[in-house]
């Protein structure tokens, strides 16, 4: 059995005042005040501000292979170790990436977690996901993996009108799972579904205390993975239950006595609201974030992991070690090697994330590129700002194409004035009066460079060579 290595519950408990117990009621509680389906949902105030209490130690977990795959075409097993391998080089010496979790169903999926568990990586580390029958915990036996994620639909909805439950019955049914997987010596994460729908007081709260009592006489962590399941987790101050993200992970940590450590939040994007959440969960009590490359996942997707390791430095104040550049093959694997294209505006990974079109931003940029670029995307995400040429740039624009394409720095850079400059802008300038509408290509504008001084580029080219020596 596994040792218990996490904080102590027990008191985190004996602090809470009240005990909640479940409330097994005859209807539903669809919050129908806040949820009325035919019309906008509403964010409810109860003015009441949540402590904040950032964990000592923070991460993020993946669902790229389980929850992304789920909203796209299945990836190959190559495809999926090749991620795994971008992801662990992102990861860091500490893991901030820290658990990858993986179907086991069919040949294909265990051949996956096979090769990536033969990698040897001690992050990220291979979980699972599973339905919860036998056969499913013997292959989790037998793939030995240590954790794995069960279903513990939370909300009304879930308990009612999917599984015709009440309250009592889904409980029960769900701690029978649980203790299954703990005979198994398995530690289970319980996925509470839908829990910004659920009645925190009336279910999620007594559930969760069930489950560390379970932990407790087990002696096996059992995590809680709180599910936005349809993005209505609302962060702001204030803000009030079932919709309130500081409000659920204090609740759970506090009321229900469950550590930081086994504390996940698992968002979807809906309301536009994922990333900022998922920042709300880790400050507010919850040690890890779980997300999904690029955010691929169910409809508007999974929160985006390149998002959080930003967020984290961002929080903490240092990369820990990570390697973000991996981001950028990370973006460019999904876009060259699994056809799945990226937003040109998404940020950190799209193609104009850090380009800039307007003439006046361009200006600024040949000034100095802090002036428009959120940090040194060169340095840290191998990704240098760029200055796309279309009818706005003007002369600015084009001086720092010619730049930044030819690796022009120092003496050797372009003015803006220059009569080079000015002849390709009349280029430009003509083609767009003609009704071109599209932005230019880099090798358009080489050659319109070449149309214009036959010599000057030759030499750029040199200088260009001669920079990726
Ligand atoms: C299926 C569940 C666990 C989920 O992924 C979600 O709630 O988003």
């Amino acid at each position: 059995m596994a040792i218990v290595e996490f904080s102590d519950h027990t008191n985190l408990l004996e602090q809470s005042a009240y005990k909640y117990q479940l409330q097994d009621v005859e209807k539903p509680n669809l919050y129908r005040h806040l949820f009325e389906y035919d019309s906008i949902p509403k964010v409810p105030f109860n003015h009441r501000l949540v402590p904040m209490g950032m964990p000592k130690e923070i991460w993020v977990t993946d669902t790229t292979f389980r929850d992304g795959q789920q909203s796209c075409s299945p990836f190959t097993v190559k495809q999926i170790v090749d991620l795994f391998k971008l992801m662990h080089r992102l990861s860091g010496p500490k893991g901030i990436v820290r658990q990858s979790e993986f179907f086991i169903y069919t040949d294909k999926d265990r051949q996956a977690l096979e090769q990536c568990q033969n990698l040897g990586y001690a992050f990220p580390e291979v979980t699972s996901w599973i339905r919860a029958n036998k056969k499913d915990f013997e292959l989790v036996k037998s793939a030995g993996v240590k954790e794995t994620g069960i279903l513990v639909s939370c909300s009304d909805y879930h308990i009612f009108k999917k599984m015709n439950l009440t309250r009592a019955e889904a409980m029960d049914k769900y701690l029978g799972i649980v203790k299954s997987a703990l005979e198994y010596g398995i530690r289970p994460r319980c996925h509470f579904e839908d829990i910004t729908r659920a009645d925190f007081y009336g279910f999620v709260v007594p559930f969760a205390i069930e489950l560390m009592k379970l932990m407790e006489e087990s002696g096996i962590p059992i995590k809680i993975r709180a599910c936005d399941t349809l993005g209505y987790g609302v962060g702001y101050p204030g803000v009030a239950l079932p919709r309130s993200v500081p409000g659920i992970i204090y609740g759970l940590n506090h009321h229900a006595g469950v550590p930081n450590e086994l504390l996940e939040w698992h968002g979807h994007n809906d309301f536009y609201k994922v990333v900022s959440n998922a920042g709300t969960a880790w400050l507010y009590g919850c040690s890890s974030i779980n997300c999904a490359l690029l955010g691929i996942g169910e409809r508007t997707g999974n929160c985006p992991l390149e998002a959080m390791v930003i967020e984290y430095a961002q929080l903490r104040g240092t990369m820990d070690g990570m390697d973000f550049t991996a981001i950028t093959d990370i973006a460019n694997y999904f876009e060259d090697e699994i056809g799945i294209p990226v937003p040109p505006r998404t940020p950190f990974v799209g193609r104009n994330f850090n380009a800039t079109r307007a003439g006046i931003h361009a200006d600024g940029m040949l000034k100095d590129e802090e002036i428009y670029n959120i940090f040194n995307t060169e340095k840290i995400l191998n990704r240098p700002a760029t200055v796309m040429v279309d009818s706005h740039s003007g002369a600015a624009g084009i001086a720092h194409w010619i730049n930044g394409f030819y690796k022009l720095t120092g003496k050797k850079a372009v003015d803006k004035r220059s009569e080079l400059v000015a002849k390709m802008k009349e280029k430009v300038d003509a083609l767009y009066a003609n009704g071109r509408n599209t932005v230019m290509g880099d090798y358009e504008l080489d050659n319109i460079l070449r149309e214009c001084d036959e010599r000057a580029y030759e030499y750029f080219q040199i200088a260009r060579l001669d920079d990726e020596d």
